[in-house]
């Protein structure tokens, strides 16, 4: 049986709009509703989310083959579950950053994964899924074996930046006698990176952790700067978005075909949304991304986004979108918020158009006075620029950060309360992954110390 939890204390609700529709957070009805609804009066609309901070009883299933998996209720704490496959150092690392009890998906892959099936994660964002691959990739490397043992490829720089992080920080060791074995290296091999420094450390002694966007890892591997042949886990995070994307998709499939055979490595694809599931269990097996017995460990099927969160709309006219949105966040008064914009289209940049995220952004620096720090966050910045906004998004005080779908897919910004989508999202996907920006960590953290 699943562990269950339940703590009901509000934390931020706010109503500045007759139009609240569900509190219900069925993703497909809210999105399609909203579509709908904007497409029938073509206007526009702005939706928010509140977290509520109101936990649910979490019903979870695992669609499995023949695996051998423990009933999860018998393990109480992450280092019960690791102890025996995960170094002890690392566990010690884990505890000191405050990873002591597993969430509901830790719960539930880490057995699985441990018993070295290739898997499926697909969990709630927010619940954990990094960890939880991060733990079986330390329990397989030997940092005495040479070359790149493990490889986690994801979708952006910034998400690149934050595993990386963390991979280093439950890397470290701390102890004078750990000092003396072979340090676990990992490298962050992201796009904008400078790839020189990248490709002699590679030549010389390649990382036994490779953190990387496909673009440079491609560059990599085409070169022949280093090889995969030492590999024994690779990770494809955010999987739906890489396959969706066609600038990923071919390179992804040479990786997971040409450059490597997953026979010979343990895959474990994760993300919160796997659309079509079933089919692309079949893909996996049949292109042979994955070995046949691959495990579909899912967690929530039922409920893909915390129902912790608060849906609302509004309904205006189109040149009252800036004025709107003003009003909203001056009764908001929100401390965290994203509001997230829709990248401009090819015929508005070649007519020269300022994108609509600079607009919206010098817009709110002159009317909205009730935030100190306003960020922006978008593709057309250096690399330099982005990392900059994420830094001071990350250290500041209050912030409302003004950001494309590129801040959509698991930037972990766990202080957000609030976030508004001045352009509609794409799909109720991209709905589900920018709502997940705002899902309450200390709720997480809360229930399960
Ligand atoms: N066992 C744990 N105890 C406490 N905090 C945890 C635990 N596991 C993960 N976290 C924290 O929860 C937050 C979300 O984790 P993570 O980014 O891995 O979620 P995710 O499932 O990958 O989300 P997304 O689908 O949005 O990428 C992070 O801040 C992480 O540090």
């Amino acid at each position: 049986m699943a562990s269950c939890f339940s703590a009901t204390h509000p934390y931020y609700v706010s109503w500045t709009s007759s139009a609240k529709f569900g509190q219900s957070s069925n993703l497909s009805y809210v999105t399609k509703s909203l579509v709908f609804r904007c497409r029938k009066r073509t206007q526009c609309a702005l939706q928010i989310h509140c977290p509520l901070m109101k936990a649910r009883v979490a019903s979870s299933s695992m669609d499995t083959t023949d695996a051998h998996i423990e009933e999860n209720s018998s393990f109480s704490t992450l280092r019960e579950l690791c102890e025996g496959h995960v170094p002890e150092h690392v566990i010690n690392r884990m505890e000191e950053i405050g990873y002591v009890a597993p969430t509901e998906v830790q719960q539930q892959a880490l057995p699985v994964l441990f018993a070295g099936r290739d898997c499926i994660l697909q969990a709630q964002t927010g619940s954990g899924k990094t960890l939880a691959y991060l733990l079986q990739i330390f329990s397989v490397i030997d940092t005495q074996r040479f070359g790149v043992q493990a490889l986690i490829v994801l979708p952006t720089r910034e998400l690149g930046m934050q595993v990386t992080e963390v991979t280093r920080k439950l890397a470290a060791k701390p102890s004078q006698a750990e000092r003396q074995q072979k340090p676990c290296t990992v490298m962050a091999l992201l796009d904008g990176g400078r790839l020189t420094r990248h490709k002699r450390w590679l030549k010389a002694e390649p990382p036994t952790i490779v953190i990387a966007t496909l673009q440079s890892l491609c560059h990599m591997l085409e070169k022949q700067i280093f090889g995969l042949g030492a590999m024994q886990v690779l990770v494809i995070d955010e999987v739906d978005f890489m396959f969706n994307s066609s600038k990923q998709v071919d390179a992804l499939r040479r990786l997971l075909t040409s450059y490597s055979s997953s026979s010979s490595r343990q895959t474990i694809f994760a993300s919160a949304s796997v659309p079509q599931h079933k089919r692309f269990l079949h893909d996996c097996i049949q292109h042979k991304w994955t070995k046949g017995d691959v495990v579909h460990v899912h967690v929530n099927p039922v409920q893909p986004m915390p129902s912790c969160l608060h849906h609302r709309f509004v309904v205006c006219g189109k040149r009252e979108r800036h004025s709107t949105l003003l009003l909203l966040l001056q009764s908001d008064a929100p401390q965290f918020a994203i509001v997230f914009v829709g990248e401009q289209s090819e015929k508005s940049k070649k007519a020269g158009n300022a994108p609509p995220t600079t607009i919206l952004f010098d817009f709110l620096k002159t009317s909205f006075l009730g935030c100190s720090t306003i960020i922006l966050l978008e593709e057309d910045m250096n690399f330099n620029q982005r990392a900059a906004s994420l830094i001071d998004v990350r250290e500041g005080g209050d912030f409302l950060l003004v950001a494309t779908d590129i801040a959509a897919r698991g930037v972990d910004l766990p202080e957000t309360t609030h976030i508004y989508n001045f352009d509609l999202p794409r799909d109720a996907v991209n709905y589900l992954h920018r709502a997940g920006r705002t899902v309450e960590r200390k709720l997480m953290r809360t229930r399960i110390a």
